[in-house]
């Protein structure tokens, strides 16, 4: 059992990620219920800081780490390395922290992980960055600017340079600065047991947050800036208010316009973010079937929708690339495919996923999700149903171009167009019709929807 230490619990969760196949939420969670339900609320607050700000700010670190090293990055152990960035951060970004104790603190995880010669190098390369750090500089945007970007705003060189050719410079730069920024906690409304007014008031009340908003697309979204407390703390969540969900993916849900009595698949439902809200717009009424291929989430879906109150959810772990039970063909009047993806456009949310995302990946991506999508066609009622495409990622393939090839392959459905059919989000729709939500653009994640029907 290692001691509750923020810095130390920091250090595990950022050295475990390089080294296992997890998500940072995930570890997040274990880390945390193995070391801190004892940890005061301000350690807690720390740790996380530590790790959000290593994560998000990690090219900028190890550019200074490896000009202070006089040697490359991959020249100094794994773990020395996350505790020189845990450092370095606390001395560039978190100015209530003295030098000093960014320093004692980094030597004495060295000592403890490492060797007391490894100590003295974390020791002295950090005094020197004190010594340095006001006058430390980026590179030169004037000789080649993508990867002074990469730099300067602390991303892979391989993300800007697609946006750059994609979005230009200027608006790269703006992208890159609002997905390292802290974002607000966004909670959905659960009209099935409150209205968002009166979460709003007693979110208020309870003096939850800083600052405390409505969305502006989502109509029962909150946004809490700065929040107070955990989310399990947050009045109303033992009782199902609201589930955590950021504005843009609560869009999704919205367009699917579902009613009562319908029979609706959530096709990738996961741990039921969409699920639950496809309940509450159904009133309670109609049937839902929640699908995954991950078992162990279908089995938090269920929880879940317990404590919303969700009671018309039946769940049924599927490999959605699989063949389909017979008789649940042609069936459902609403489907969602909310389809595994890069997650580009949440690295706000999640800034692991900078450093985990690979250029490689997207043609799998995009098979997988053409797969995904024309299978779950295959279930949609012949007349009148209507299916929703959605992933969190606003990249070509594995959006309009999911899109398009599957339009190519499956004459039988159109594409419809949302700045038409919802008025209050026509300014989200691109020339197809679909949504699609720039971070920079829209204070949102990024997160792209297409609406498609059977032909009538
Ligand atoms: C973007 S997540 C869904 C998030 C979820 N809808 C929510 O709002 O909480 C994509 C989901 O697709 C599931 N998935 C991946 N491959 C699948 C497959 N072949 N068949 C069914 N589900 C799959 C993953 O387990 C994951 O839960």
């Amino acid at each position: 059992m290692i001691s509750g230490d923020a810095r130390e619990l920091a250090f595990r969760i950022l050295s475990e990620l390089e080294t296992r196949r997890t998500t940072l939420d995930r570890l997040i969670d274990e880390e945390f219920e193995k070391i801190a339900p004892g940890m005061d609320r301000r350690d807690r607050a720390l740790a996380f800081a530590l790790v959000y700000g290593v994560l998000r700010w990690r090219a900028k670190l190890d550019w200074h780490i490896e000009g202070l090293a006089n040697r490359p990055l991959n020249k100094i152990r794994p773990d020395m390395r996350n505790i020189l960035r845990m450092g370095l951060f606390q001395m560039l970004f978190m100015s209530r922290i003295p030098d000093s104790a960014a320093v004692n603190t980094a030597v004495n995880l060295a000592k403890k992980y490492g060797s007391p010669k490894l100590a003295g190098f974390v020791n002295a390369l950090l005094r020197n960055a004190a010594r340095q750090k006001t006058a430390f500089a980026d590179p030169d945007p004037a000789r080649d600017p993508v990867p002074a970007l990469a730099v300067s705003q602390s991303f892979p060189e391989w993300i800007v340079r697609r946006w750059n050719n994609r979005l230009g410079l200027d608006e790269t730069r703006l992208l890159c600065r609002y997905n390292n920024q802290i974002p607000p906690l966004t909670l959905r409304a659960n009209t099935l047991r409150i209205s968002r007014e009166a979460l709003t008031e007693k979110m208020v009340f309870a003096d939850a947050a800083e600052t405390i908003c409505g969305t502006k697309y989502a109509p029962d979204g909150i946004c809490l800036w700065g929040p107070h407390v955990p989310v399990s703390e947050l009045p109303g969540f033992a009782e199902g208010y609201f589930q955590v969900q950021d504005e843009a993916p609560q869009l999704a849900a919205h367009v699917l316009d579902c009613r009562p009595g319908q029979d609706v698949l959530d096709a990738c439902a996961g741990l039921g973010g969409k699920t639950g809200h496809i309940a509450q717009l159904m009133e309670n009424r109609g049937r839902i079937l929640g699908m995954d291929s991950d078992m162990g989430k279908l089995r938090e879906l269920s929880l879940e929708m317990n404590r919303l109150g969700a009671d018309n959810v039946e769940t049924c772990p599927h490999d959605l690339r699989q063949p389909l039970d017979p008789e649940k063909l042609g069936t459902f009047d609403r489907i969602l495919v909310d389809a595994p993806c890069s997650g580009l456009g949440v690295i706000r949310r999640n800034p692991d996923i900078k450093w985990t995302a690979r250029q490689a990946d997207f043609q799998g991506h995009a098979r997988k999700q053409l797969q995904l999508l024309s299978h779950a066609a295959a279930l949609l009622k012949p007349s009148g149903g209507v299916m929703v495409y959605a992933v969190c990622s606003m990249e070509p393939e594995e959006t309009n171009g999911v899109v398009s090839a599957f339009l190519e392959k499956t004459a039988r459905f159109e594409l419809q167009d949302m700045g038409l059919l919802f008025p209050g989000l026509a300014d989200l729709a691109d020339d197809r019709g679909c949504l699609t939500l720039l971070p920079h653009r829209h204070a949102t994640d990024g997160f792209f929807i297409a609406r498609l029907r059977v032909c009538p």
